[in-house]
């Protein structure tokens, strides 16, 4: 198992790396995350849903996603309350405190995926949540110490040096453990290490004497990787290109991976806009997918979204809104049930023909065709759908796209009749190359270059292998 001495330690990247190398030695291995609290989720291959970051687990395994890889997925809607999901349906809303009595339920899910897991394959690489010093939380814990401690697995210990105070980390983390736990840890992986060498030594030679612990790799800083992120939005973009497109940073953004592939394209420059910053001006807007839709609208009109909006649109600017961010832009949300908070309508931006009830069922699909604008129209596209909502489009509108759904073959999304305003349920809309340009090219950008996601993310899985190569050889030479 690996664990991290905080989030975002690199645990993730690691568990993808020994995946894809065990991978190419033959091995069958399988990642997986017991718990994993993210807004960016992927469909699986058994119907359900799982955090993108296991999806790509997944990848590196050469494996299709299941919900077993991530059987405790919590999407938090509000700073208090959660969706459940555990495997990859949607078990209820709960706060933190119900959250926490149901944790002994969530760890028999987790343990009869463990189960599948172990039946199924020769190798788990599981991936700890958080860091297991969060001693207020290791009651009933099924994240990480509590899952090593029950299936009685050897856990290694991340630590990222580029934030700095790595020794304290490690040696405050054991400090917070039990005997048992301390035990577990077989050693040290030091991550995004950049500079020389025999300058940290000294520093690795002392905390392997006073812990007993080996360090067992010291893994380099790589620029420029392409790899799902958890959650957190990288606040560094690719601010090279010309074609400015902007994306409000809303409190519950969801599957802000769709975002990726503009992230990695050369002629874009690409902005999160966060609340406390000036809206710049752009060519092209995207309001993202969001896991709280009525707050998050709120959100908007009150850091005055709505007039940016309107002033982008009179000026000729494209605009596109993405699940929760189509949801926004028709005239009302209502949510009869209260699956998003509380039951009521919120007025929408008004800027498309449609309207949105917030239903009980969630729509989980992976689906694929082609773009109904453009030149030609045969660019393909490739998207997944995961949402509560239920839209309907006035007939003054125009589709976006043509998909093979769970009904066949059928128009998704919606196109305002100026062709200026485009709403689509599909996450990932930019992941296939043609409708990327396809997409970027109806937005006003004049571009041949494209961008295949997909291909960046396998030279990046392969990149962090490649570099973790010397831990697996450690790890070997332990077993
Ligand atoms: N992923 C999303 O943006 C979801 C949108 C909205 N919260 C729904 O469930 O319908």
């Amino acid at each position: 198992m690996v664990q991290g001495t905080t989030s975002d330690a690199g645990k993730t990247t690691v568990v993808a790396a020994l995946c894809r190398l065990l991978h190419r030695q033959g091995v069958k291995v399988v990642p997986m995350k017991p718990q994993n609290m993210a807004l960016n989720s992927a469909v699986t291959a058994d119907g359900g849903e799982i955090g993108r970051a296991q999806a790509l687990q997944a990848q590196a395994a050469g494996l299709p996603p299941h919900t077993d890889m991530n059987p405790v997925l919590i999407k938090p809607s509000s700073d208090m309350g959660a969706q459940i999901v555990v495997h990859g349906k949607v078990r209820g809303d709960m706060d933190a405190r119900d959250y926490d009595q149901y944790k002994t339920v969530a760890m028999s899910a987790v343990l009869e995926s463990y189960a599948r897991l172990q039946q199924q394959y020769d190798s788990i690489i599981v991936e700890g949540a958080g860091s297991p010093a969060e001693v207020n939380l290791r009651a009933r814990d099924i994240a990480n110490m509590g899952f090593a401690e029950v299936v009685d697995c050897p856990v290694i210990l991340v630590a990222d040096i580029d934030r700095g105070g790595v020794f304290a980390h490690f040696i405050g983390t054991l400090e917070c453990l039990s005997e048992s736990e301390r035990n577990r840890i077989i050693g040290f992986v030091i991550n995004r290490f950049r500079g020389d060498i025999r300058l940290l030594e000294p520093g690795l030679e002392w905390l392997e004497q006073k812990t007993g612990k080996p360090v067992l790799a010291v893994l380099p800083y790589l620029h420029g990787l392409m790899l799902d992120a958890e959650d957190a939005i990288q606040i560094k973009q690719n601010q090279t290109g010309k074609f400015k497109i902007i994306v409000p940073a809303i409190p519950r953004i969801s599957n802000h991976t769709d975002f990726d592939a503009l992230r990695a394209h050369p002629d874009v420059d690409l902005q999160f806009i966060g609340p406390d910053h000036p809206i710049p001006p752009a060519d092209l807007i995207i309001l993202p997918g969001s896991k709280n839709t009525r707050d998050d609208l709120e959100f908007l009109k009150q850091r005055g979204w709505q007039t940016v909006l309107e002033k982008h649109l009179r000026y000729g600017g494209k605009l596109i809104g993405i699940c929760g961010g189509y949801q926004m832009l028709g005239q009302i949300v209502s949510d009869p049930y209260g699956v998003e908070g509380k039951v009521g309508d919120s007025m929408g931006l008004g800027l498309l023909d449609i309207t949105t009830e917030l239903t009980k069922e969630k729509r989980l699909q992976e689906v694929s065709g082609y773009c109904l604008f453009g030149k030609d129209q045969t660019a393909k596209v490739a998207g997944y759908e995961i949402h509560m909502g239920v839209t309907y489009a006035s007939s003054e509108t125009l589709p976006a796209f043509m998909i093979n759904a769970e009904e066949g073959v059928q128009e998704e999304g919606t196109r305002s009749p100026d062709d200026q305003i485009l709403g689509t349920y599909l996450h990932g809309l930019f992941d296939h190359p043609q409708a990327c340009q396809a997409l970027l090219a109806w937005a006003g950008m004049q571009s041949d270059t494209t961008v295949d996601l997909n291909a960046l993310r396998e030279h990046s899985i392969n990149r962090v292998a490649d570099a973790c190569q010397p831990l697996l050889d450690a790890l070997q030479r332990i077993a």
